[in-house]
Order: structure tokens, then C-alpha cells, then sequence
């Protein structure tokens, strides 16, 4: 992990935990952790977007600490970083290329402009970098401007692209993109998918028609199906994995646009409620802006405690 990026996930969650700062300042002047200042440091904590059950947990650890060293806005910082790593470890699972046979089939869903076709580019790059062979599959025909902002990125990423016209057959594409995969022996394919269609039905019976398709080929896949989530839309990301999760099956979360929002806390509310692995985050725009990320960091980075 470079410099540079880790300067760019601390200064992403500055807000965040600011704003954790911002709603507990004030609140640690006294000598002892009364009842009352629990409940409003837990208040703090659910205002900060991290969850109820976080927060209540964070209170009764709280409640149960004896802060020898004193009642200290860094001593309650501690605290609340070790529970909140505590949260995040289980879930930091950097996606494995693994399948055989090959290729790994990842389908990437998620509403629009939540990041996902900047997502994909970025996880082409990342696992390029791990040495694996890409390929994009533009599953998303219903939008043509989908298909071209995909083009661009894959060009800047350096990776093959399979595409249609606008209004094709997804599944035709998706077919394509496993049948070229399979015989040159590509590692990874990405298969973006559409988010949104006239209404949730559509949406089910497209990705349902692309994962039948896709089971002919190889009954293992898609090998893992990613959610692609916008960290600023706070509480809202939650109701996605809700609906995602129904429709989609999804296997993992990435998490995208934790600079410059203070609602970076969701992604510990997501942890502590669905459990399912969170693979990366993406701290920026650029095509090296998204990793997978260290849960000890992310959780000193959002309490704000010193490196
Ligand atoms: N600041 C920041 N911006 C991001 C991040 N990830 C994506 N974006 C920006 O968010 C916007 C939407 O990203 P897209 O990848 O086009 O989103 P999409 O979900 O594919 O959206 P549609 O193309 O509308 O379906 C773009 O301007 C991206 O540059 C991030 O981690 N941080």
C-alpha cells in the first residue's frame, strides 16, 4: 500500500470522522461515563451513520472500560476504533481469482451512479496488476451511454471490451464474452449489468436470463456477484443490499465514493448487518483509486485516531 493511497483513504474518511468528532466533542468533559453521556455518545454514533448495533456496542464496551489513564476524547476514540475493527475484520475479503475452469466469472451490479462503471475499469486494473488476463462484457444494452462510458474506461484500463448495439440481448453479449474468455484462456471476466430497469421485476428476470445463460456455459458460474455501492447515499445503501440482495444474489460489496462524504459510517452499519465481505473501496476517481482495505485502518481512519 503506497503512501499516497493511504494519505487518500485517510483524508477520504477526514469527513467522517470529523463528523464523529464533531458529534462527540463536548459530550467527554466529564470525570465519569454516566448513564446519560453513554446514551448521548451512542447517539453520536448513530448520528455518524455506523448502525444501532454498533453504536450499542460501542456503548457497552464503553460502560464496561475503566479508564485508567483518564476519560480522555482520545481514550473514548480508542474504543471506538478497536470495536469498529473488530466489525470490519470479517468482512475484508479481497476478491481471489480462483475458479477453474477459467475464467472467473464476476457479474457487477448496482443502481446507476453508484460507480459501477468506474468499478469495473478499476478492478480490471487491480487485478492486472495482480498479473491476470481481463475481460469486460458491456452487459448493460440498455443505456448506450452505459456502453460508452464502459469503451472509454476499458480503453484507459488497457483491456478487451465485448459489446452490442444499445436495446441487445444482454445475455447474447454475456454468452459472447464467456465463449472468448474460455478459448484464450482469460482469467477474469467483469460483466457489467443494467441498474435499472422498468421496475424490479425486469431487473430480476434480466440478471435471472444472464445467470441461466451463463450456467450453460459453466454451471459454477457467475462466481461471485458485487454490489457496487455509493457511500454517500448513507442509510440508502442499506435498503440496496436489501433489494440487490433479493434479486441479484449477491455475493460482496464494494464500496465506492468514501472521500469527501461523512456518511463513510454506513460501510461499518453494512458490515455489522448483512456480514457479507466488503472487497474493496473506492477513495477517488482514479484508475488507482480502488483497493482492498486494511480493516484496522479504515477503522482508525473513521474514529479518527492518530496512525
Ligand atoms: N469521488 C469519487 N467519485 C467516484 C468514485 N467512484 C466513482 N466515482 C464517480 O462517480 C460518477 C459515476 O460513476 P460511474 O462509474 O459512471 O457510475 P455508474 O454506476 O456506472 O453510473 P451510470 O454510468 O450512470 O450507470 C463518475 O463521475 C465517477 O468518476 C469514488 O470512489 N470517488
Amino acid at each position: 500500500m503506497s503512501d499516497s493511497w493511504f494519505d487518500r483513504m485517510r483524508s477520504g474518511f477526514r469527513k467522517t470522522s470529523e463528523r464523529l468528532g464533531d458529534n462527540l466533542s463536548g459530550l467527554v468533559t466529564k470525570a465519569a461515563l454516566d448513564e446519560a453521556t453513554l446514551d448521548e455518545i451512542e447517539e453520536a454514533l448513530i448520528a455518524s451513520d455506523l448502525g444501532p448495533s454498533t453504536a450499542a456496542r460501542v456503548r457497552a464496551r464503553l460502560a464496561s472500560e475503566r479508564f485508567e489513564r483518564g476519560l480522555t476524547d482520545e481514550a473514548v476514540r480508542a474504543v471506538v476504533a478497536e470495536e469498529l475493527e473488530k466489525i470490519l475484520a470479517p468482512v475484508a475479503e479481497a476478491l481471489e481469482i480462483d475458479a477453474f475452469p477459467r475464467p472467473q466469472v464476476i457479474l457487477v451490479v448496482g443502481v446507476n451512479g453508484s460507480g459501477k462503471t468506474t468499478t469495473i475499469a478499476k478492478l480490471a486494473h487491480l487485478f492486472m496488476e495482480q498479473d491476470y488476463s481481463v475481460l469486460l462484457a458491456a452487459g448493460d444494452t440498455f443505456r448506450a451511454a452505459a456502453i460508452e462510458q464502459l469503451q472509454i474506461w476499458a480503453d484507459r484500463a488497457g483491456v478487451p471490451i465485448i459489446k452490442g448495439p444499445e436495446g441487445s440481448d444482454s445475455s447474447a453479449i454475456v454468452f459472447d464474452g464467456v465463449k472468448k474468455a474460455t478459448a484464450e484462456g482469460i482469467d477474469v471476466l467483469i460483466v457489467d449489468t443494467a441498474g435499472r430497469l422498468h421496475n424490479k421485476k425486469d431487473l430480476m428476470d434480466e440478471l435471472a436470463k444472464i445467470r441461466r445463460v451463463l450456467g450453460r456455459l459453466n454451471p459454477a458460474a457467475p462466481h461471485d456477484v458485487v454490489l457496487v455501492l455509493d457511500a454517500t447515499t448513507g442509510q440508502n445503501a442499506l435498503s440496496q443490499i436489501e433489494t440487490f440482495r433479493e434479486v441479484a444474489g449477491v455475493t460482496g460489496l464494494v464500496m465506492t465514493k468514501l472521500d469527501g462524504t461523512a456518511r463513510g459510517g454506513v460501510m461499518v452499519a453494512a458490515a455489522e448487518k448483512y456480514g457479507l465481505p466488503i472487497h474493496a473501496i473506492g477513495v477517488g476517481e482514479g484508475m488507482d483509486d480502488l483497493r482492498p482495505f486494511d480493516p484496522a485502518e479504515v477503522a482508525r481512519a473513521i474514529a479518527g485516531v492518530a496512525a
